[in-house]
């Protein structure tokens, strides 16, 4: 068993792998939850850990000591690399290309075999574009739907809603008639234009060559816009494998 970790802004998402098949996850909001999630299923007899992190070094190091004493593991970690199973990083500086970003797109080209672009709706909304050659073009960073509506609550005195109001204004997208409607409406609007502006991107670089993934908390709000787009909540942890191979 090896327990695989996605260390993101906000969340660690986490599972548990024997051979190639989940046994368990879940998502935690901080290093003691997840520790304690993770003893809950320590009787699976973990072995190993491999971990992607776009935390600090320094928070990375001390979720790596807490799981190396709490569970006696070996932890992997994902590091930057100028190229990797058959895919070039195209960042100037390759070690400044998010390694969530790094290690999601490693596991688009595994799975698409071509060209891809992958679709990332965490915290912050990433786009990356990998050629059929497997060189990455680059990409691009917008702030996700979570981080769009504070900015407005926060620069804003009368821009207040509650979270009930916020989940019922998605229903539908028609202009808003309150301001919950009209804020979260808007946004979404901004998420789905965001990625209109990707896919048609990728149509003038490869035709109709190519796959779309999603993934990340926030998928599920624009998928109705790429209605052939692959749906991967664990492409991290596929490119993961790539990244950090273990025996
Ligand atoms: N079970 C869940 N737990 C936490 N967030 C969830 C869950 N389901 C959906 N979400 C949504 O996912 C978003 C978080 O995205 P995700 O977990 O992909 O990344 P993150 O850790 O917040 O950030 P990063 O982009 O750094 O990975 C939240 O905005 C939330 O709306
Ligand atoms: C953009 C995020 C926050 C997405 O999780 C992460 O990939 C990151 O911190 N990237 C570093 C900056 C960059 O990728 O250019
Ligand atoms: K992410």
């Amino acid at each position: 068993m090896i327990l695989e970790l996605d260390c993101g802004n906000s969340f660690i998402k986490w599972r548990v792998l024997n051979g190639n098949v989940s046994v368990c996850g879940g998502v935690a909001d901080s290093n003691a939850a997840l520790v304690s999630a993770v003893s809950a299923h320590a009787g699976l007899g973990i072995r190993g850990c491999r971990l992607v992190s776009v935390r600090s070094d320094e928070e990375t190091a001390d979720l790596i000591s807490i799981l190396e004493t709490s569970f006696g593991l070996e932890v992997l970690s994902a590091q930057p690399a100028r190229a990797v199973a058959g895919v070039r990083n195209g960042y100037d500086d390759f070690k400044r290309l998010g390694l969530d970003r790094w290690v999601a797109l490693l596991g688009g080209f595994e799975l698409a075999k071509g060209a891809c672009l992958i679709l990332d709706f965490g915290t912050a909304v990433t786009s990356d574009f990998v050629a059929a050659d497997g060189a990455h073009l680059g990409g691009f960073i917008c702030p996700g739907f979570p981080l769009m509506r504070s900015q407005l609550r926060t620069h804003t005195r009368r821009i207040r809603y509650d979270n009930v109001l916020a989940e019922q204004a998605l229903h539908s997208c028609t202009p808003g008639r309150s301001t919950a409607e009209a804020v979260e409406r808007g946004c979404l609007l901004m998420l789905r234009g965001f990625v209109i502006t990707q896919l048609q991107l990728a149509h003038e670089y490869w035709g109709d060559d190519f796959v779309v993934f999603l993934t990340g908390g926030d998928a599920g709000l624009v998928a109705d816009v790429v209605p052939d787009a692959k749906l991967v909540q664990d492409l991290v942890f596929v490119g993961l494998a790539v990244a950090c191979p273990m025996a």
